[in-house]
């Protein structure tokens, strides 16, 4: 088994929660009252500023050109791909950007991203890698099975959602994490294995949390 294989094993059985968390199958089936989806894109608008800063802790630590480049990529695919998504129904609820910045994070929001950024700036690329893996993988999971069901990605509302989580562009991006993980990865120690899951399922658990906060409107 291959080191991505090993950890998205590990992780199953809480990714296994998320696709059923009401606030997931909400998603899918249209039925997610407007008023939570608002409140976690706004949640999630803030995440994503912290999740571009841990790709570019990746930047900081990489010392091959070419690793500076790829996370350069992702920082960007951030900040300027998946974001759209979020600026697009941000357009469609009036919502501005000004309005964004007065909302504080929820405090598993806050929990999550500095869980993320500790975990980066004590440790090097692999750390900074496999924290992004679980948040990067499981959306793109999450799509793929979303975009599945009939109607869901043809939603008049939560169809771009799905749609843009399913992209192929989300999932070539993702899939470039899995293949570097696995290359950086490849041949290391049990004890160092061990240490990449207990983050990968910690974030994973974050993950789930951050649905469930966001069904539950939490401050
Ligand atoms: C909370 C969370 N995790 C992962 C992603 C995917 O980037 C996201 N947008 N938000």
């Amino acid at each position: 088994m291959t080191i991505s294989e090993r950890l998205y094993q590990a992780a199953q059985p809480v990714w296994k929660e998320c696709l059923e968390h009401p606030f997931v199958k909400g998603i899918g089936d249209g039925s997610l009252p407007v008023e939570h989806f608002r409140y976690y894109l706004l949640q999630d608008y803030l995440y994503l500023f912290d999740y571009a800063r841990v790709f570019a802790l990746g930047i900081v630590k990489s010392h091959d050109p070419k690793l500076m480049q790829f996370f350069s990529k992702n920082v960007d695919n951030i900040l300027n791909g998946e974001m759209k998504i979020h600026r697009s129904y941000m357009e469609r609820l009036g919502i501005t950007e000004d309005h964004v910045f007065q909302v504080k994070p929820a405090l598993k929001n806050a929990a999550y991203t500095n869980y993320m950024l500790s975990v980066s700036h004590a440790g090097g690329i692999a750390e900074v890698l496999v924290s992004i893996l679980a948040c990067s993988w499981s959306y793109a999971e999450i799509g793929q099975v979303l975009a599945q069901k009939p109607g869901a990605a043809e939603h008049p509302f939560y169809g771009e959602w799905i749609t843009g989580y399913a992209s192929s562009e989300y999932n070539s991006s993702n899939q470039s994490l899995v293949t570097l993980t696995d290359k950086l990865l490849e041949g290391c120690s049990e004890e160092t294995y061990q240490r990449m899951e207990d983050i990968f399922v910690m974030c994973s658990r974050f993950e789930l949390d951050f649905w469930e906060m966001s069904w539950r409107l939490e401050p």
